[in-house]
């Protein structure tokens, strides 16, 4: 639903603008603003797909809402309104960011064909930034072992659903980089996929962070906030160490997913959320569950589709091609050429004991990458890669 705010100090032109845009599409949502303080205001506390902004106001003009506004939140796509005497300065705005401008009184017609090209704008840039975010990051998934097989089929097969999963196995051997693949390979994948790691988040403030709140509802709440649920909002959100959430947490969640809408706290308005739930966690939530610390109830919400990671010591085989795979990331980074590992170095790394499973391998790659030989030895090893 495209959020749009008008800032214009003439109320009379601000009932036009609103009446004529609000009548083209229901979908859009019209918020006014009299001056461009109050304009930045709401602006900085709410998300905006587009602001039609008069040029002449009192106490702060269309100019420095327009600078101001380009700072706090480029993406936005901001129309200049221009009155008689301020063509020029309409013009100049362009220079300085502003999308298009339209004159008083408004025509119809340009003043549509403006608010949806600037909407269309707006929808590509955001799209533009989720790509190069997702680029610029390394998502190989390595491994030919009978387990990354299964993974990697299995991974084809539910991505494209919107089943639930829960993905367990220890610390570092990859569970979100399955999160990560189920979300690319959905059809969610221009949403967001928001992460969670719920360990992470004092059990007072998950609720809000995870569901959102409304001013005032608490001490600190002192302007409403989307939460995560509803950030991922037609994608994926990743629910990491849910086996750490709090009892009270889980009945929430739960109600999210029995119900498909969750509320603000402090709020007893319902929002319909489309989201698809992924959850990793390293714990034996059987056992957690045994012990009353899991609810069941919410365990098989989640474990729609169980995908479990195993550990490095039980797929020794992808230990070479790892290492490889990790010289040439570690190379690209510091900018220089690959070392190679001796055939005796790489054997004796896949005799260790991964406790800390694919990220302890990394560390150890990079730890040898820098201090050892231009061809990594076995005596390298020895030397280096004690944890
Ligand atoms: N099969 C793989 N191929 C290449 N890199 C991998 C593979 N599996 C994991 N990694 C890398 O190892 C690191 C740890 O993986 P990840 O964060 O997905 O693990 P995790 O199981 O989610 O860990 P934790 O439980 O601690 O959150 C990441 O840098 C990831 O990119």
């Amino acid at each position: 639903m495209p959020k749009i705010l008008i800032i214009e100090d003439e109320a009379a032109i601000r009932r036009v603008l609103k009446k004529i845009i609000s009548e083209e599409n229901e979908t859009y949502e019209v918020e006014e603003a009299e001056d461009g303080l109050k304009g930045i205001e709401m602006i900085s506390k709410s998300d905006f797909d587009l602001v039609l902004c008069d040029i002449k106001m009192p106490k702060m003009d269309g100019v420095e809402v327009l600078e101001k506004v380009k700072s706090l939140k480029p993406e936005i796509p901001i129309v200049m309104i221009s009155g008689h005497g301020d063509l020029d300065t309409a013009v100049n705005t362009m220079r300085l960011g502003a999308f298009d401008y339209i004159s008083k009184p408004p025509d119809l017609n340009r003043l549509l064909n403006t608010v949806r090209n600037a909407l269309d704008r707006k929808e590509l840039v955001v799209e533009n930034k989720l790509l190069k975010k997702k680029v610029s990051k390394k998502y190989d998934m390595i491994g030919e072992s009978e387990g990354i097989t299964h993974i990697k089929n299995m991974i084809e097969k539910v991505a494209p659903t919107d089943a639930r999963v829960l993905i367990t196995g220890p610390n570092g051997t990859g569970k979100e980089l399955v999160a990560h693949w189920l979300h690319e390979k959905s059809d969610r994948t221009k949403a967001p996929m928001v992460e969670v790691n719920c360990a992470a988040i004092p059990s007072e403030l998950i609720e809000s962070e995870l569901f959102g709140h409304v001013k005032g509802s608490f001490t600190g709440a002192n302007k409403d906030r989307a939460g995560k649920f509803e950030a991922a909002n037609g994608g994926t959100i990743f629910l990491d160490e849910i086996g750490d959430m709090s009892l009270s947490a889980q009945a929430k969640v739960l109600r999210a997913l029995q119900e498909n809408k969750i509320s603000r706290v402090g709020s007893d308005k319902d929002i319909k959320v489309n989201v698809r739930v992924i959850a990793a966690t390293n714990k034996d939530l059987q056992k957690e569950i045994a012990e009353g610390k899991f609810r069941e109830d919410l365990y098989h919400r989640l474990a729609v589709i169980l995908i479990n990671v195993p550990a490095l010591n039980n797929r020794r085989e992808d230990i070479p091609l790892l290492i490889q795979f990790f010289a040439e990331q570690i190379a690209q980074e510091h900018g220089t050429t690959a070392k190679t590992f001796s055939a005796s170095a790489i054997k004796l790394l896949q005799e260790y004991d991964w406790t800390g499973n694919i990220r302890e391998l990394r560390n150890v790659v990079e730890r040898l990458i820098i201090l050892g030989e231009k061809e990594v030895s076995e005596l390298d090893v020895k030397l280096f890669a004690s944890k």
